[in-house]
C-alpha cells in the first residue's frame, strides 16, 4: 500500500455536493459539486476572485458555508479524525519569523510525532537544506513558501491542499515542486493544487475550472483539449468561457 494510503482512504478522497458559500452578504459559491480521486493531482484554476480560496477552505473545514456538503476521507471537512490527515499550505506562508527553517519543520514534525531526521528530509525534498539555519524572517518569498511547504511534507498528509504554491517562484524551483507534487500522489496522497498559471494546468490528472463561483469544466487536460478542439489549455479556458457568454 502507498505510504500516504492507509485501509481507511478511500477511491474518492474528496466529495463536494452542491455546495453554497455567500462572503460579504454576496454567493462566492453557487452550487458546485465534484468528485476528487485519492493518489491523483487536481488542479484548481480561475480568474482571480473567481472563488478558489473559499473552496479551498471549504475543503479544508475553515470556511462557513450556507448549504451543501463537503466530505474528505469519508469524514465532514474540518472535523476531528482528519486534523492529521489533511494538511493546508496557505498563500502567506504561515511559519515563524524569529526561527530558523529547520527549527519550523522541526516543530511541525515534533507536533505531529516525526524526528528531526523526517524534518530533514522534508527541507531537502523543497530544496531548501542550504538555507536550513537561515532565520525564516530573511527568506525571500519564494524561499518561505518552500518552507510553509516543507512544514505540510512533514505530516504525511493523506490529503494536501496548496493555494498558489508557486507564485513567485522560479521556472526551475516550480519543476521542482511539480515533480514532488506528482511523486506523492503516486505515493497515494490526494493533491488539489490552486493556480492561475495555465502551463501548470498539464500537471495534473484532473482539472477544475472555476469561473465566478461555477465549475465551467471538471475534466481531465486531455479531454478538455479534445472537447473544446484546443491546443492548449489556456485556448480550452477561454473557448469556454465564450461559449458561455454567447449562451447567456
Ligand atoms: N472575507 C471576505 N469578505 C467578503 N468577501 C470576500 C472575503 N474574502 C473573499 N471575498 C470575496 O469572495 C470572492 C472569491 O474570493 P477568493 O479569495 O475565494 O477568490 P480566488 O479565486 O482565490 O482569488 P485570487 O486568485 O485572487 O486569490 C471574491 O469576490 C472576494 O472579493
Amino acid at each position: 500500500m502507498p505510504p500516504n494510503a492507509t485501509a481507511s482512504t478511500p477511491a474518492t478522497a474528496i466529495a463536494v455536493d452542491d455546495l453554497v458559500v455567500h462572503r460579504g452578504g454576496q454567493p462566492v459559491l453557487n452550487s458546485v459539486s465534484t468528485r476528487i480521486a485519492a493518489g491523483s493531482v487536481t488542479g484548481l484554476l480561475g480568474p482571480s476572485g473567481s472563488g478558489k480560496t473559499t473552496f479551498i477552505r471549504a475543503i479544508v473545514g475553515t470556511q462557513k458555508v450556507r448549504s451543501g456538503t463537503v466530505e474528505v476521507l469519508g469524514h465532514p471537512a474540518g472535523t476531528k479524525p482528519l486534523r492529521r490527515r489533511v494538511a493546508y499550505v496557505t498563500q502567506d506562508a504561515s511559519i515563524y519569523p524569529d526561527l530558523s527553517v529547520k527549527a519550523n519543520v522541526a516543530y511541525f514534525a515534533a507536533l505531529y510525532g516525526r524526528s528531526r531526521s523526517e524534518a530533514m528530509t522534508a527541507i531537502e525534498r523543497v530544496g531548501m537544506g542550504d538555507h536550513a539555519h537561515k532565520l525564516a524572517a530573511n527568506l525571500s518569498g519564494g524561499q518561505k513558501t518552500r518552507t510553509s511547504l516543507a512544514c505540510a511534507l512533514v505530516i504525511e498528509p493523506e490529503v494536501l491542499v496548496l493555494d498558489e504554491p508557486t507564485v513567485g517562484l522560479d521556472p526551475v524551483i516550480r519543476e521542482e515542486l511539480w515533480d514532488q507534487f506528482r511523486t506523492l500522489a503516486k505515493q497515494g496522497a490526494t493533491l488539489l493544487v490552486s493556480s492561475h498559471v495555465m502551463d501548470e494546468a498539464d500537471r495534473c490528472d484532473r482539472l477544475l475550472l472555476l469561473r465566478e463561483g461555477r465549475f465551467i469544466a471538471d475534466d481531465t487536460p486531455a479531454d478538455l483539449r479534445a472537447s473544446t478542439g484546443t491546443a492548449n489549455l489556456e485556448a480550452a479556458f477561454l473557448h469556454l468561457i465564450r461559449e458561455l457568454e454567447k449562451a447567456n
